[in-house]
């Protein structure tokens, strides 16, 4: 299972499973939500999980980070380091900017914890309250926060999902860029294809009603090298399009 890459004379060493999802079921009382699913996520790779909306993509991750119990099925690994970027941003209101990205690891340097704040664009905000930022900025600090936990598998909710198009393609680069440096497992949860075409090393589409892994695409361009307008990503975007809403339909004549 263990081989070596190189890219662009930066050595990746590619590792084995990280985790592994076997007929992983989840009901919450009568609402099915995940069905037989089985998942592995590698290690030192981007999986990005596509799917309908409430299919259950967050209850997969919960079930991933370990804060919510599958009903049957197994979940193998190791989530001893794992961060989570969830929806919301989670910030300590009585704390400045900095002091939220730094509580997560108190020995990180000043010089690191200034560069992270300049990755997510909040140059001048490190002395700013989250009730002092917008959504997008206070979700963006969240993220700076995540970057600061280093952890070896981190795990995103629609992290990007109140930013615009040009900060979101900006994020997707500062989070190739720290991916390549920590060279850790990222579990990255979208709606948008753009964002799981230019990060994703495997994309993984879901169902709803139930939730199980309908298709998994891997894509073998190295990130820092894609191109939405390559003909590999082009075709993979029709081939998502298709399955997309291929499900949409289903799921409308279902609930009709
Ligand atoms: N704690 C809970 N109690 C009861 N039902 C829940 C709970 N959490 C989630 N659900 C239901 O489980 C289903 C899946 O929810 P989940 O949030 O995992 O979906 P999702 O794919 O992440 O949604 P979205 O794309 O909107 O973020 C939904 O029908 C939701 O209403």
């Amino acid at each position: 299972m263990h081989f070596r890459k190189i890219i662009e004379g930066k050595q990746i060493i590619k590792g084995g499973p990280r985790l592994k999802l076997e007929g992983v079921n989840k009901n919450y009382e009568e609402i099915r939500v995940l069905h037989n699913l089985n998942l592995t996520i590698e290690d030192k790779e981007i999986t990005c999980i596509l799917g309908p909306s409430g299919c259950g993509k967050s209850t997969l991750l919960n079930i991933m980070a370990g804060i919510i119990k599958p009903d049957a099925g197994s979940v193998k690994g190791d989530k001893k380091k794992v961060g989570y970027v969830f929806q919301e941003d989670r910030l300590l209101p009585w704390k400045t900017v900095y002091e939220n990205i730094k509580i997560v690891n108190k020995k990180a340097s000043d010089l690191k914890l200034k560069s992270l704040i300049n990755i997510v664009g909040l140059n001048h905000f490190e002395n700013k309250y989250p009730a002092q930022l917008s959504g997008g900025m206070r979700q963006r600090c969240s993220i700076a926060r995540a970057f600061n936990f280093e952890s070896e598998m981190l795990l995103m909710d629609e992290p990007f999902k109140s930013l615009d198009y040009d900060l979101r393609m900006n994020m997707v680069k500062s989070l190739i860029d720290i991916w390549h440096k920590w060279n850790n497992s990222i579990v990255f949860v979208t709606h948008e294809i753009d964002e799981a075409l230019l990060l994703g090393n495997k994309i993984v589409v879901l169902t709803k009603n139930p939730c199980t892994v309908e298709e998994i695409i891997n894509i073998n361009i190295p990130q820092r090298l894609r191109n939405l307008e390559d003909r590999e990503l082009i075709n993979i975007r029709t081939k998502l399009i298709r399955i997309l809403s291929k499900q949409k339909k289903a799921h409308t004549y279902k609930s009709a």
